[in-house]
């Protein structure tokens, strides 16, 4: 393993009932970096995340997280936000975000009571102010747009400041207008906790602008007989900024070089992939 590295995966591979989903993944990601993912439907891009978050294992190979095994369990140092909003509808948005302390804190009850809870409201204040949604602290889901309820979803991923942020396909649900600003939110929130992220998207375009990195995962090998003979791996993986920030390619060569569809909507698919990067 690179000793500078984050996150090391090595020569991972995931089954389910015997069908393999991902083989042969090999990654080392440096602190720091914006690596955004896309693949082909199905192609096992959630599964992925879902064993970085732990909330899967590998069927074979192994995940480093600052040179030590993975935890077997999620832990506080990795969150993550899904397409679909992940609150809780019953709690307003303060109560969201003061939940994950109350479970840390209050293992039995699973409530924070008077000087406690108080405490957990004022250090959650300043993370809603980050997230424009401290007029809103006292609504429930249910009374907030699409666009702040996966604000807030963001900022529960973020409450125990994890150093990796999984995001899966997070903006994926919402109008374009509101992807902008969410995607200027996100942006901020990286540089400014210096958190190592993973985002699955099927937009090239938002994978372009907001990664560093650029992972594609397709299958290399196929069995015509058995399409389901083997897994996925990463066949492209491309720096998309220098040090500086600045973009190292277009998104149209960025396209073309992987082979994806020119398009400003959801790329559909990743099927025409030529020239992997670590085939055998
Ligand atoms: N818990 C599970 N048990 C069995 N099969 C699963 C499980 N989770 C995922 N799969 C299968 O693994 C494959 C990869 O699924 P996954 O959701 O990771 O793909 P994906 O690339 O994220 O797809 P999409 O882009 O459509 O979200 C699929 O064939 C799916 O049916």
């Amino acid at each position: 393993m690179n000793t500078a590295s984050k996150l090391s995966v090595q020569n991972l591979a995931k089954l389910y009932d015997g069908v393999p989903v991902l083989e042969r993944v090999n990654l080392e990601v440096q602190t720091g970096s914006f690596c955004t993912i896309v693949g082909a439907s199905g192609c096992g891009k959630s599964t992925f995340l879902r064993m970085l978050l732990s909330q899967e294992h590998p069927t074979r190979g192994q995940i480093l997280l600052d040179g030590a095994p993975l935890p077997l369990e999620p832990t506080p140092d990795r969150g993550i936000v899904f397409q679909k909003y992940s609150v809780f509808s019953h709690l307003t948005v303060a109560e969201n975000l003061i939940l994950a302390q109350e479970f840390e804190t209050s293992r039995w009850t699973g409530r924070l009571f008077g000087t406690s809870r108080k405490a957990a409201f004022e250090s959650s204040e300043d993370l809603l102010d980050r997230i424009g949604l401290r007029p809103a602290a006292n609504k429930y889901p249910a009374q907030l747009s699409g666009g702040m309820q996966q604000r807030l979803a963001i900022a529960q991923a973020l409450i125990k400041k994890p150093s990796i942020l999984l995001l899966d396909e997070p903006f994926g649900a919402l109008d374009p207008g509101i992807r902008v600003d969410m995607h200027e939110l996100l942006l901020g929130l990286w540089k400014e906790l210096s958190m190592t992220v993973f985002m699955v998207t099927h937009d090239i375009h938002e994978a372009f602008k907001l990664g560093t990195r650029l992972l594609v995962f397709d299958k290399i090998r196929h069995d015509p007989q058995a399409p389901q003979a083997y897994g996925a791996t990463i066949t492209y993986d491309l720096p998309l900024k220098s040090p500086t920030g600045a973009s190292l390619r277009s998104p149209e060569a960025i396209a073309v070089a992987i082979g994806a569809p020119q398009t400003n909507k959801p790329t559909p698919s990743f099927q025409s992939i030529h020239t992997p990067n670590n085939q055998e």
